[in-house]
């Protein structure tokens, strides 16, 4: 696949009380790529993301995407109607035939919870169903914010397999995760972000393989331990 650039990101900040939670990020995103954002708790992946999406407008800098794409994105904790989880998900996807409604529900073992009000849902299973209404949407781009924090391995290993497909069928993905083994499997692309600072911007097998900053290699091996 050739390296078209989808998303560019020039010197992105975002000043809370006097210091840059975001601190002039520069970047790019590649067409129909998994690009990974990693680094500590707080170190600014979330505030990226959102950037990113639009949905969080950065006190400078300036991000240029393409007009015309459809982009979605899974929050960490999803927003989720008052109805069904059959009915929420109707909502975000009304051109859908039952037959392809019931094989995402199967595909996210959620057919059991089909009836059940979406907010009743379990965290887990509240996850699956903002993700599985994300992705059946067709986006070009998708935005994910651990996507499986609060997963057990069975249902993690789900979602796992529909970011990869989705990404076979030319999804651009851009998540956050601090599931390294995760992480490894799925990136082609590593963000590596420490106290707001874009400080490894590369290839996911060099970043794996050679991190450059001390902190990205203490935090591949504390999360390998
Ligand atoms: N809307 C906001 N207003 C002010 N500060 C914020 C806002 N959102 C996040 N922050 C702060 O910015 C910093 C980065 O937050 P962010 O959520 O991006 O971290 P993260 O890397 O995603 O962390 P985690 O791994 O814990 O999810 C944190 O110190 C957080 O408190």
């Amino acid at each position: 696949m050739s390296d078209t650039i989808i998303i560019k990101a020039e010197a992105l900040s975002i000043i809370k009380d006097g210091s840059a939670i975001l601190n002039a990020v520069t970047t790019h995103i590649l067409q129909g790529k998994i690009t990974m954002l990693l680094g500590h708790n707080g170190a600014g992946k979330s505030l990226l993301l959102q950037a990113l999406h639009g949905i969080i407008v950065p006190d400078s800098g300036v991000i240029t995407a393409p007009p015309a794409h459809t982009q979605k994105m899974v929050f960490q904790k999803p927003i989720l109607l008052r109805r069904s989880a059959s009915r929420h998900f109707d909502f975000l996807c009304p051109d859908i035939s039952q037959t392809e409604k019931m094989a995402w529900f199967e595909r996210a073992g959620l057919i059991g919870q089909m009836d059940t009000p979406a907010r009743q849902l379990s965290g887990g299973e509240q996850q699956k169903l903002a993700f599985i209404g994300a992705l059946a949407s067709k986006p070009d781009l998708l935005f994910l914010d651990e996507p499986s924090a609060n997963l057990d391995f069975e249902a993690s290993a789900k979602i796992e397999s529909l970011i990869s497909d989705a990404h076979k069928n030319g999804v651009t993905i851009i998540m956050t995760t601090h599931n390294i083994a995760q992480a490894h499997r799925l990136a082609d692309h590593v963000l590596f972000i420490e106290h707001g600072k874009l400080i490894e911007d590369r290839n996911a097998k060099d970043f794996f393989a050679n991190p450059l900053h001390d902190a990205a290699q203490a935090y591949i091996a504390h999360h390998h331990a």
